[in-house]
Parts: structure tokens; sequence; C-alpha cells
């Protein structure tokens, strides 16, 4: 909207050099631009006394003066802060000061699947289990907490320092049964927008379930199962269920990323069992681990 583009063109304030929390005192000192998203930009801080590093993500108040900007940042710390999980971003804050809302999240020092995958082109069938596993855990979990995530993508699966896959960016998450659920007008990003979304009936859970098998088939074919040249022909092939899946993708993997990406949300799996039970999991190696050389090189699982 026109106000939106008067605040772009506004030099937003800048950050200060050492921001505090006002209720714990806590000194941070601002590090570089991890980079930004929607409202909000992302820092690398450093508590002053613990030298425990965070990335801020710092909103200005003046993008989010509208009531319903607003609400999105207070229904993410909202959702975020009541989260406890291995495989779900930590929170470990928020505070505000006369320009800024800041919020300390955990930082995840080899960034997002986004840059592995640019990095890699497309991962190893292991490589594939290892992340899925952690990944659909974190669904599971949210889910068994009422909340459904609403914009599961790569973008959105961190990496820590040991490799471990974390869960962040709660900004269009809502918890089930409040009200909004009338607000899921087209609101996920295009390429993993579950088909029941885009013809605007009811949708629950099942829309991250339809997700993660985007972020899987992604993962191991290097592009998404949708994406063509216009917004028109990807959410027509969403809703006509048109993809393929590469020969050298193996069957386990080819069966599950079928039932992933069923067009009926009942037939999706079930992200509680899923991991113990289907084939691509039971029959195939799950490494316990990943070196860090798998965000540059393909593994030797000897
Ligand atoms: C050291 O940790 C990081 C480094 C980088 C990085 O190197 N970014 C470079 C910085 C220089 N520019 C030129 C290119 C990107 C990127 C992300 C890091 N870690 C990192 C980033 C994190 C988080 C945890 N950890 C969380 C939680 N939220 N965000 C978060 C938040 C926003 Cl608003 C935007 C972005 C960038 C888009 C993306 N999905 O990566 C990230």
């Amino acid at each position: 909207t026109r106000n939106s583009k008067i605040a772009k063109c506004y030099p937003l304030p800048d950050v200060a050099q050492v921001v505090i929390d006002p209720d714990t005192q806590r000194r941070y000192f601002r590090g570089r631009l991890l980079g930004k998203g929607g409202f909000a930009r992302c820092y690398e801080v450093t508590d002053m006394k613990t030298n425990q590093g965070y990335a801020c993500k710092v909103v200005a108040k003046a993008r989010i003066a509208k009531p319903h900007q607003r609400k999105k940042i207070v229904n993410e710390i909202e959702i975020h802060r009541s989260l406890n999980y291995p495989y779900v971003v930590g929170f470990h804050g928020f505070f505000e000061d006369d320009k800024n809302v800041y919020i300390l999240l955990e930082l995840c020092s080899r960034k997002s699947l986004v840059q592995l995958l640019k990095q890699r082109k497309s991962l190893l069938e292991p490589e594939v289990r290892y992340f899925m596993r952690q990944a659909i855990k974190a669904c599971s979990y949210l889910h068994s907490q009422n909340i459904i995530h609403r914009d599961i993508k790569l973008g959105n699966f961190f990496i820590n320092n040991d490799m471990q896959l974390k869960l962040g960016d709660f900004g269009l998450a809502c918890r089930v049964g409040a009200s909004t659920h009338d607000d899921m007008t087209v609101c996920g990003t295009p390429n993993y927008i579950a088909p029941e979304v885009l013809k605007k009936g009811r949708h629950g859970y099942e829309v991250d379930t339809w997700a993660l098998g985007c972020v899987m088939y992604t993962l191991l074919v290097g592009r998404p199962p949708f994406e063509t040249m216009s917004l028109k022909e990807t959410y027509t092939r969403i809703k006509t269920n048109q993809y393929v899946i590469p020969s050298r993708i193996s069957r386990s993997a080819a069966k599950l990323i079928q039932k992933f990406l069923s067009n009926n949300p009942q037939s999706r799996p079930c992200l509680h069992t899923v991991c113990e039970t289907d084939e691509f999991f039971v029959k195939g190696f799950v490494p316990s681990s990943l070196p860090s050389s798998c965000c540059m090189v393909p593994p030797r699982f000897t």
C-alpha cells in the first residue's frame, strides 16, 4: 500500500551500537547485519557480560504502526516464547525502546537450508533423512502444541554450529482453535502453499505436512516441485498436483514425497509416526550427525 511505500523510503532509524534491555539491564553489542525478512532486520549481537552471541531481530516501530502489523509481531513473540524443543530456534527474550522492538533468538552460525542448497545444488539421501527427521520432529512438536507454522520453507530452517536444524520465524504461525483461521488468506510462500489454502477451503496442520514434502523434494532434486515462470501457473500446478520426480530419485524417497504431496490433506503422512514407520527412514541409513563439510561438499558415508 501507499503507506508501506512511504515507510520504505524514510531511512530506518539506525540500531545503536549497544542496545540495553530495560527490564534486565543486560547490554548487547550490535554486530553485523545477518539479513532481512519482512519488517525485520536481523543482527548478530553479543551479551557484553556473558559474551554469548544471539541473532537479534529488530523491528522498527515506524514499520508496525498499523494494528494488524503490530499484531503480527505480538503473535510471533507470543507463540515463539512458549516453545522449547531441540529442533526449534531458541527464544531468549524480547524488549523495546522508543524506536524498535528487539527479539533475542538462538544464533545459528551455519545460516539456513537456503544457503546450504545454493552451495551443494542437491543433497544425498542420507543427508535428506538426517535433515527431514529433524524438520518433521520440529513440526510434530508444534502440532502437539496446537500450533500451525504456515510458512515452512528452506529459509526458515536454520543450521547451528553442530549442524542441527532449527525451525524459526513464527510470524505466520497460528494456534489452532484461535479465531485467526479466517486470516489464512493466501499468505504462505507461493512454492510451498498447499492446494487447500489456494482453494480457500478448510485447512489445518496438514498445510505444514504439504510444505515438508516441498522441502524434501527441493533438497533431493535441487529445485521446488511446482516452480514455474509465473505465480499463476505455479498455483495451477499445485491445485492440479502437477509435478515430476526425476528417475534418479529412489523408489522409497519418491513414494514418501508422493504421500507428502497428496492433494487430499487426509492422505498425507502422520508427522508423529512417519520417521519410525516409513520405508524411506526405516530401510535407509539415517546419520546421527553430519560433518560441517556437508555445507560445502558431499560427505562420504563409509
Ligand atoms: C552467523 O549466523 C548467520 C550468518 C548469516 C550470514 O552470514 N549472512 C550474510 C551476511 C552478509 N550478507 C552480505 C550476506 C548474508 C546469516 C544468518 C545467520 N544466522 C542466523 C540468522 C537468523 C537466525 C539465527 N541465525 C534466526 C532465528 N533468524 N535469522 C534471520 C532473521 C532474518 Cl529477519 C533474516 C535472516 C536472513 C535470511 C535467512 N533465512 O537466512 C535470518
